[in-house]
């Protein structure tokens, strides 16, 4: 197990090498983009986790980026809702809390989980950050809600079990770089991406439970448009295969690394539902040297022309 996990790894950075910003690079800040299956259980979603968490660690990745809804997926609305706890009742985040506090390398955790809201019917699809001491530093809440109804489906209407967020999270410091936070359907929202690159973001994630329809048609698409747009990695941890034993819900995988010039630096195979990771190097150069060569954000045209700026 270790020794095919280092396999692919010295595979992976040998490709990185082949672009020519790489070479001479030695020491390397490594990104984990985390691929699982939640189900409707927390105990056995905790445990494909850990099992994320320990391959992190042997990769030697300095953070490890998880899905949208990481503590669990449900069959319904109603469910949904359900399940959900206060994040400092939460079982699952407990877990990873401790997890990282008893491992002998330091790295740190972002989390997408739903959380509950006292008194209200809906709860809120939320993304943490989680330090190596187990604290809880970042908190942003999903903006953009999937209420969509494709003709042959998915028909999913996130917005009867959760709350729209109404804030953009300042991109706020990591070891990787400044990160800017979205959640999966967030990414087909631009000015957000856009806002985060101008509030400083050298790194923009999208945590996902992409469905298998649009997943197949826009997921690639969306990360690299995104990464070129903003100038900026892009991290996209992703649920994938079916959620239920029904198959009625599937997620589409592919959880992948993008660097500033769109080029896919890792990516997980959808052959199974295995916990998996991809991991790449977070190089803050590449990012100056991209923004340096085509300086969208002094070219920009804003208020003049559009009525706001990004
Ligand atoms: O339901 C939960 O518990 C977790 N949340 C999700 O899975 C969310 C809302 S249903 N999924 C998406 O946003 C998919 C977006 C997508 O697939 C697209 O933009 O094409």
């Amino acid at each position: 197990m270790f020794r095919s996990t280092r396999l692919s790894l010295t595979r992976q950075i040998i490709s990185q090498y082949r672009i020519p910003h790489y070479i001479g690079r030695e020491i390397m800040t490594l990104a984990a983009a985390g691929q699982f299956c939640s189900t409707g259980s927390m105990a056995e979603n905790l445990a494909s986790v850990k099992s994320l968490i320990q391959q992190s660690v042997e990769a030697g990745a300095k953070v490890l980026f998880l899905p949208e809804a990481s503590d669990y997926i449900a069959r319904s609305p109603a469910e949904t809702v359900a399940l959900a706890r206060p994040i400092e009742q939460s079982e699952f985040v407990i877990g990873i809390q401790e997890e990282l506090r008893n491992l002998e390398t330091s790295l740190e955790v972002s989390v997408g989980i739903h959380e509950s809201v006292e008194n209200e019917d809906r709860c809120k699809n939320v993304l943490l950050w989680i330090n190596s001491r187990g604290e809880i530093t970042q908190r942003y809440q999903k903006l953009h809600l999937f209420d969509v109804n494709l003709k042959n489906g998915p028909l999913l209407m996130e917005s009867r079990s959760v709350q729209p967020g109404q804030d953009v999270l300042p991109p706020f410091d990591s070891p990787l770089g400044k990160i800017g936070y979205a959640i999966c359907y967030d990414i087909r929202f631009p000015e957000h991406a856009l806002r985060l690159r101008t509030l400083g973001a050298d790194i923009i994630t999208y945590p996902s439970a992409f469905t298998v329809r649009t997943g197949q048609a826009h997921w690639e698409l969306l990360g690299r448009a995104r990464a070129v747009d903003t100038q900026t990695y892009v991290i996209m941890a992703a649920q994938v295969g079916a959620h239920d034993r029904e198959g009625m819900r599937r997620s589409w995988g592919h959880a992948m690394i993008i660097d500033p010039w769109g080029t896919i630096l890792a990516q997980c195979p959808d052959t199974d539902s295995l916990p998996r990771i991809c991991v790449a190097d977070i190089d803050l150069e590449v990012v100056e040297k991209v923004r340096a060569d085509m300086p969208l954000w002094q070219q920009r045209r804003g208020v003049d022309v559009y009525g706001y700026n990004v």
